[in-house]
């Protein structure tokens, strides 16, 4: 599923109302009818668990993997929720004395059924009891919100328009949908200022800002986002939370707390990414007319990580077939250059993860003093010495027994508890220039990276692989972590161009940018894999997919992807997710 941002939206917009000559009316029309019907399902869950007008309980980050809950996309892409809704609630008509047909062996007919289906995603099972205020903002937004009251009404649930703005601002298709709610009789009134009461109301809907808004909320915006959060009433908000920058997912203050967001057209960057992928609770993504094909078309290359991506964009076999005559030698050796006396599992994890990620053999080069220490750690490994000190640390001379090393194998992974070291940037620089195989960076090798000038050393022909989380890549950025968190697709998209690596920007939905502009984001994963190691795991994961064959993007963004469904079946398999620990990932894999 591609990912758009506010001005991508703007284009795709433009060109199904000027080039294909779809009615921007009717997309707003399909836009406020997906919405309406996301709120009659989101209604009618409610009155199953028994549990109306209960607010949202902690939002999107109460998700216990992610907020990105699977079967909401999955209801997303099949236009709702099926199980919820399919015809359970058609209307079936006998029509015997019409239609006949013969029964089975020519025994008497029965009368065969013509089932006739109402409308069954307009269907609310306890209409009476809602009352949904919708709070309608000035532009298209507002605009999609008065035909989701239209149809809420149709459905038989009440509805009041609270607009932020006196009506008569409201212009183009925003104006009509006014004119038509009115026509209908639906209630309206303007926001006065001060606080609205919400007492009375079932939930809201926030149509008060999409992509259209630029900044924080201002004034009567600001005061409506602040009380409907404040009021505990369920929020649905179309398209995105009004407050959320829709391209970054920095939320503004304030910015609305949705239980659910239902997202129109194209999944936007900002719902992805912390904090707003919190703000938008659970979300769908509805389609309204605009092809999905026009993304593509359009050469649009951010893309949520899925089984489809990998497989259709990235050309990925999720299967992960072998080869019936395929042999350790088949499947490619890692080189695994990590660990110091006082850090070595970081070491062994990697090398352990690139195994369990599938490569024939893996290698495990330590300072040599530590070598008679390891023997038997992990069985399923080689243990290499590479020079280092008495004391069990790495040293500059040790790059050239690594490059070495690395001449005979697949792939090589640097950096996990390597710690720093006296000459270490040479050391860096050795092995960035020397070695001919794909290469993995992470952890202290990134800190090492940070104070090089790489982009004067020898360009290498194999990809290179930077595996940073917020902090490291903020050092690599020469910016201050709050900076990378604040945009972190864009950020990794720019940094992956502009040095020509593979970036994995760690972290709560981790971010995989490739140097041809290509982004990924990822949506596997636990919060129970907050835990020393679990990097380490990954480097390694990406190592052992690289030796079997796959490139740069591809081993990126399958690692990342593998990563987090293992670190969910870790946390699975423990009865508290926060005992998981880095081996479990492993295990899990
Ligand atoms: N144009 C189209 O074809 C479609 C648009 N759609 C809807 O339209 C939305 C985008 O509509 P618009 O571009 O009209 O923009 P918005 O509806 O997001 O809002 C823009 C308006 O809000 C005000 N505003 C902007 N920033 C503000 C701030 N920080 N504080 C207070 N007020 C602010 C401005 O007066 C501006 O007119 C989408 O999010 C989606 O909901 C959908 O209906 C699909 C089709
Ligand atoms: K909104």
């Amino acid at each position: 599923m591609h990912l758009v941002t506010a001005e991508e939206m703007r284009r795709l917009d433009c060109i199904t109302i000027d080039r294909l000559g779809i009615p921007a009316v009717a997309l707003m029309e399909n836009a406020g009818r997906a919405i309406a019907e996301e709120i009659i399902a989101f209604c009618n869950r409610r009155g199953k668990a028994g549990m109306a007008g209960a607010p949202r309980q902690g939002g999107g980050a109460a998700h216990s993997s992610a907020p990105l809950d699977a079967s909401a996309w999955a209801a997303g892409s099949a236009h709702g929720e099926p199980a919820a809704r399919s015809g359970a609630r058609g209307v079936a008509f006998a029509a015997g004395a019409t239609l006949r047909s013969g029964g089975p062996g020519g025994g008497p007919a029965s009368p065969p059924k013509l089932t006739i289906s109402g409308d069954a995603a307009l269907m609310a099972d306890h209409a009476e009891s809602e009352h949904w205020l919708v709070l309608v903002g000035k532009g298209n937004n507002g605009g999609d919100g008065l035909v989701a009251a239209r149809h809420l009404r149709e459905a038989g649930i009440a509805v009041s328009l609270l607009y932020a703005v006196p009506p008569e601002s409201l212009t183009g298709e925003a104006a009509l949908q006014r004119d038509a709610a009115a026509a209908m009789g639906l209630p309206a009134a303007v926001h006065g200022g001060g606080s609205p009461v919400f007492a009375g109301y079932s939930g809201i809907l926030d149509a008060l800002l999409g992509t259209g808004a630029a900044g924080a909320p201002r004034g009567v915006y600001a005061e409506l986002i602040a009380a409907a959060n404040a009021s505990g009433k369920p929020i649905v908000s179309a398209d995105i939370p009004s407050g959320l920058n829709a391209d970054t997912g920095e939320t503004h203050e304030p910015c609305i707390q949705a239980s659910l967001t239902v997202c129109l057209a194209f999944l936007k960057r900002g719902l992805l990414q912390y904090p707003g992928a919190g703000a938008a609770g659970r979300v769908v993504v509805r389609s309204i007319g605009i092809p999905a094909g026009l993304a593509r078309e359009e050469g649009l290359s951010a893309y949520w990580l899925t089984p489809d991506v990998l497989e259709g964009v990235l050309g990925v076999d999720v299967r992960r077939r072998r080869a019936p005559d395929g042999h350790k030698g088949t499947y490619g050796h890692v080189l695994v250059a990590a660990g110091s006396l006082r850090m070595s599992g970081a070491g062994l994890l990697a090398a352990r993860a690139s195994l369990r990620a599938g490569c024939g053999l893996a290698t495990w080069a330590v300072p040599g003093k530590l070598l008679p220490l390891l023997v038997g750690a992990a069985p399923e490994l080689m243990l290499a010495g590479a020079g280092g000190e008495a004391d069990g640390t790495w040293n500059a001379a040790a790059a050239e027994e690594v490059l070495k090393l690395a001449g005979q194998r697949d792939v090589l992974a640097i950096g996990p508890g390597i710690g720093r070291f006296e000459d270490d940037k040479a050391w860096l620089k050795a092995i960035w220039e020397g070695s001919e195989c794909p290469l993995v960076v992470d952890a202290d090798a990134l800190n090492i990276l940070a104070e090089c000038d790489y982009g004067s050393w020898r360009q290498r022909k194999a990809p290179v692989i930077l595996t940073p989380h917020p902090g490291e890549m903020a050092r690599l950025a020469g910016v201050q972590t709050k900076k990378v968190q604040r945009d972190r697709i864009g950020l990794a998209l720019s940094f992956a161009r502009e040095r020509g690596v593979t970036l994995v920007l760690k972290g709560a939905h981790t971010v995989i940018a490739s140097p041809d502009g290509r982004v990924f984001v990822n949506t596997t994963g636990h919060p129970g894999m907050a835990t020393g190691g679990a990097g380490d795991c990954l480097t390694g994961i990406i190592a052992g997919l690289l030796a079997q064959g796959l490139d740069g993007a591809q081993a990126a963004a399958f690692g990342v992807y593998l990563h987090g469904l293992a670190g969910e079946k870790a946390a699975l398999l423990r009865d508290d997710p926060a005992s998981v620990i880095a081996s479990d990932i492993i295990e899990a894999l």
